[in-house]
C-alpha cells in the first residue's frame, strides 16, 4: 500500500467513533429507549446535512465524469424521487423506533453540540480545497464494518425496533464501501504535494471529531 494511504488509513482506525463510549454501549445493549431514540433525532440532523455538503464538494470538482460519480450520492440521500432514498429511510427508522416523521423534520430536540458538529463538516466542505473535502468522507472506509456491527447489535438487542427500520444501514453497506473506494482514487491521485497530503490527514481528522463530538452530546444529554 502507498505510505500516504496508509496514513490516511490510519487516522479512522485510531479516532473514528467505533470506539466512542456511546457505540459500544449501543453494541453491548446497554442503551435505553430514551437515549437510542435521542441518537436517531439527533443522527437525522447529520443525515439531513450530508447531502447539502455533498452539493457543496459537487462544485469543486472539475470534470463531468466526477461530477456524475458525486451526483450519485446526493441522490443516494435524496432518491430519484419523493419517498425514496436514504434521508426518507432514516426518518422510517425514526418511525420504526416510536418517532413521529414531522418531530424529526422539525429539528426540535437537536443538540447545541450536534447542530456545532453538523455546521464544521458542512463548512469544512464549503470553505476547504477539493482534497480536504474528499478526505474528510474516508470516514466512510470505516462505516460497513460498523454498519454490520450495528444491524447484529438490533436484532440482537433492541427487537422494539421493527426490521424495516434497519433497511437503511443495510442499503448504506454496499453504499460506503463505494463511496469511500472512489473518494480514495480522487484523494490519491489529486494529492500530489506534501502540503496536500498533510492538509487531507487534517480534514480527515477533523471529520472524526465531529462524529466523536455529536456522540459526546448524545451521550451527555439522554
Ligand atoms: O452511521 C454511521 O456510523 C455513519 C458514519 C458515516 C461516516 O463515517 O461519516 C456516514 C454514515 N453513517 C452515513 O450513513 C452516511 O450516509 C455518510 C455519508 C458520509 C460522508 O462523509 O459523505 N459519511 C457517512
Amino acid at each position: 500500500m502507498n505510505p500516504f494511504e496508509a496514513e490516511l488509513r490510519a487516522v479512522p482506525e485510531e479516532r473514528y467513533h467505533h470506539l466512542h463510549p456511546f457505540n459500544l454501549r449501543m453494541h453491548a445493549g446497554e442503551l435505553s429507549q430514551a437515549e437510542l431514540r435521542g441518537w436517531i433525532l439527533n443522527r437525522f440532523h447529520y443525515q439531513r446535512n450530508i447531502p447539502v455538503k455533498d452539493a457543496h464538494v459537487l462544485a469543486k470538482l472539475p470534470t463531468s465524469d466526477l461530477r456524475r460519480m458525486w451526483l450519485r450520492r446526493i441522490q443516494d440521500h435524496d432518491g430519484a424521487a419523493p419517498g425514496e432514498g436514504g434521508i426518507e429511510r432514516w426518518l422510517r427508522l425514526g418511525e420504526a423506533a416510536g418517532l413521529d416523521r414531522d418531530l424529526l423534520l422539525s429539528g426540535e430536540g437537536v443538540l447545541p453540540g450536534v447542530r456545532m458538529a453538523v455546521d464544521g463538516y458542512v463548512n469544512l466542505c464549503r470553505n476547504g480545497t477539493l482534497v480536504e473535502a474528499v478526505a474528510s468522507s474516508l470516514t466512510e472506509l470505516f462505516a460497513p464494518d460498523l454498519m454490520r456491527t450495528r444491524i447484529a447489535a438490533f436484532e440482537k438487542h433492541y427487537p422494539w425496533i421493527g426490521a424495516e427500520g434497519l433497511r437503511y444501514f443495510r442499503i448504506r453497506v454496499d453504499q460506503g464501501r463505494q463511496d469511500s473506494g472512489e473518494a480514495l482514487a480522487l484523494v490519491l491521485d489529486r494529492a500530489r504535494t506534501r502540503e496536500d497530503r498533510d492538509r487531507a490527514v487534517a480534514a480527515l481528522r477533523f471529520k472524526c471529531d465531529v462524529l466523536w463530538a455529536l456522540l459526546d452530546a448524545v451521550d451527555g444529554a439522554y
